[in-house]
């Protein structure tokens, strides 16, 4: 539904986009993910049609994205996206239904529905007098409106609450199962996990890993295991009344349990840890993901920043006779 090949924009003599490649599907969530200056915002409005590439071809639907039938059948939700204040919800949304010359008894219908998913409060309310959660809520129902095949969006959670967010995601993934084409950029490695099911890292203009969170996982992260041993061994730390060896590899695991019995004691337990997509970012990107969301050690909810001592959600339990 969307093919991005070979996009190279330029501005001036700075090569934003150095020519990325990619293709999303019909019913998928595709996230774009990278630092600030990435390219993101410039692949997205590529793809909405507001600029037009340097180099290569964005196709929406087998169609030239900034062709104005094109334009018009793909929902883009910008960054900032101002509203007029002095409409209220409901205004606001017949206005832009009207831009798209959409019947008015299909608009009002189409409007209300996406207001009720979104459970949208104060529709007659002045759009100024209105919090920024619903704001963006809004701003969602707008790109709705011409009930695209497409949506574009651009850090679709931006500054919303933890609950707005995850209602905001829960829909954007209801668009998606409905069959929609979605496309989204973010910061924030949580929600992309969370959601997407594609995604592609982009720095400094390029993309740098692509795939599933777990083909990017298996393609640039790595397994460590924490080896438990009833006596101390050579290099490792107490850990109540046990000993926590970290190695990277089974035969390390294998000389822990050596080293182990010959100091007569055992192996109590042996756990993986696979590398969060936190950790995979600081290192195809070099730094440090900006509003990426720490869960504390202890909590059962997911994060993509969890990487601390003590934090064993990417753990995984194996058989302390792995490896014999
Ligand atoms: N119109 C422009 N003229 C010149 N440079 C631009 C223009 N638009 C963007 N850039 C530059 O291109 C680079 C990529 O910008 P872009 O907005 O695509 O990044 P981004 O990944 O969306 O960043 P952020 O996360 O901060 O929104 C940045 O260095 C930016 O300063």
């Amino acid at each position: 539904m969307i093919t991005v090949d070979g996009l190279r924009k330029v501005y001036g003599d700075f090569v934003a986009v150095h020519g990325s490649t990619f293709d999303v599907e019909p019913g998928e969530i595709f996230g774009v993910v990278g630092p600030n200056g990435a390219g993101k915002t410039t692949t997205l409005k590529t793809l909405a049609g507001l600029i037009e590439p340097t180099a290569g071809t964005v196709r929406v639907a087998g169609e030239h994205a900034g062709d104005p039938e094109t334009r018009t059948a793909l929902g883009f939700l910008p960054e900032e996206s101002p509203l007029y204040e002095d409409m209220t919800a409901r205004s606001y949304l017949r206005f832009f239904a009207d831009l798209y010359e959409v019947p008015r008894d299909t608009a009002d219908q189409r409007i209300e529905t996406a207001l009720d998913d979104l459970e949208l409060e104060h529709r007659d309310r002045r759009l100024g007098d209105v919090s920024k959660g619903m704001k963006r809520k809004v701003a969602i129902a707008r790109s709705l409106v011409n009930d695209p095949d497409v949506l574009v969006y651009d850090e679709p959670a931006s500054g919303l609450d933890p609950l707005t967010t995850n209602y905001v995601l829960e829909y954007v993934r209801e668009l998606a199962d409905s069959g929609k084409t979605v496309l989204f950029s973010a910061h924030n490695l949580y929600h992309v996990e969370s959601v997407c099911d594609r995604v592609v890292i982009m720095n400094e203009g390029e993309i740098v890993a692509r795939g599933t969170v777990d083909e990017i996982r298996a393609d640039h992260g790595e397994t460590s295991y924490r080896v438990f041993t009833t006596v101390p061994v050579e290099g490792s730390d107490p850990d109540g009344d046990r000993h926590v060896s970290v190695v990277d590899s089974m035969d390390a695991v294998e000389a822990v349990r050596e080293a182990a019995a010959d100091a007569g004691g055992e192996v109590a337990d042996i756990r993986t840890r696979e590398s969060t997509l936190e950790e995979i970012f600081l290192d195809v990107a070099g730094q440090p993901m900006p509003g990426s969301r720490r869960i504390e050690p202890g909590s059962d909810s997911p994060t993509a920043a969890g990487n601390q001592e003590g934090d064993d959600r990417a753990d995984a339990e194996v058989s302390p006779e792995a490896g014999e």
